[in-house]
């Protein structure tokens, strides 16, 4: 079990992260958050790279700056960019790596050819990766994250750059890999995290506000989201008004999804079931970087 107990980071006089308190088991954890929420920071505290300003970060009831070398056996991490050499073919690099972590020339080369596999890069094992598209590239990475069969597997942003075949393939690699080990992966699309992960965590100023199940999270706009059909000359007045979840326009209008409390529904207007994209917009409504998260297309 991995545990935060009162931690936070500050950088210089900036407190990033306040005061967090965490519990990891096994399962997918999905943190999500718009940019410089402080997502990053957080992974490389959880990764050991980072020592907390404040409070500690333990594994198995450990610290991780005591456990030093022995939480690197156990971790896979996934920075959010990775360093390689464009002449290398992902083979060599995943045997590079793995003889680094100290495994024999014949167990490298098979975990690498069987890791290149999982990720679907098993026939261009022996293409140099400067031919390589950022997708494949994001692929060669979570490889090379899972060489040590991790307990613990970090995760910055994986699926940027993925398309949306990749992101299929990856998400059902989380739910595999996700039975008996810890995986946390920082994401802030929210599609990525929706179905495959156990647990949504979503960072606000700097603390955890909320971390549950996506179907319990989304549970805190159960009632307050509607859908209504806006007219032109009107929708400038509405958008002032109501927080904006989602707009298309049609002809004549708009067809607006949108938050209210109950108590001021009109109606004309249709409850809807709120999402994870209609929760995350809500709660980081006031947010710059916000509205760029993407919707599963970046
Ligand atoms: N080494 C550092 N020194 C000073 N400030 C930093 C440092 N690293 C991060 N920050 C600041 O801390 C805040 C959180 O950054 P962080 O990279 O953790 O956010 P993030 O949620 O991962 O965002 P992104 O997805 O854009 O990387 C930002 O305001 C950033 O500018």
């Amino acid at each position: 079990m991995l545990s935060v107990r009162s931690a936070g980071k500050r950088y210089g006089n900036d407190v990033v992260l306040h005061d967090l308190d965490l519990e990891f088991e096994h399962g997918v954890y999905g943190l999500l958050a718009p940019n410089g929420a402080g997502k990053t920071t957080l992974l490389k505290m959880l990764a050991g790279l980072l020592p907390p300003t404040q409070g500690e970060i333990t594994y198995a009831g450990t610290p991780l700056a005591a456990l030093d070398e022995k939480y690197r056996e156990v971790l896979g991490y996934l920075p959010q960019k990775f360093g390689y050499y464009p002449n290398d073919t992902p083979l060599k690099y995943m045997q590079y790596l793995a003889a680094i972590k100290g495994m024999d020339r014949q167990s490298a080369r098979e975990r690498s050819e069987l890791l290149l596999d999982t990720v679907a890069l098993g026939e261009v094992k022996r293409r140099k990766m400067k031919t390589f598209s950022g997708g494949m590239i994001q692929r060669v990475g979570i490889a090379q994250a899972l060489l040590n069969d991790p307990r613990v597997l970090i995760l910055d942003e994986p699926t940027a750059g993925l398309d949306p075949r990749e992101r299929a393939r990856f998400r059902s690699l989380l739910t595999q890999l996700g039975r008996d080990r810890i995986i946390i992966l920082s994401t802030h699309v929210v599609s990525d995290v929706e179905s495959a992960a156990n647990q949504i965590i979503l960072l606000k100023d700097g603390r955890v506000f909320a971390k549950d199940t996506a179907e319990t999270v989304c549970s805190l706009l159960a009632g307050r989201v509607y859908e209504t059909k806006v007219e032109d000359g009107e929708v400038d007045a509405f958008r002032d008004r109501y927080p904006i979840l989602a707009e298309r326009g049609e002809q004549g209008g708009w067809q607006m999804r949108f938050a209210a409390e109950p108590e001021n529904a009109l109606p004309e207007w249709q409850a809807v079931k709120p999402g994870l994209e209609d929760v995350f917009l809500y709660v980081y409504r006031d947010q710059q970087g916000a509205n760029n998260r993407g919707g599963g297309s970046n």
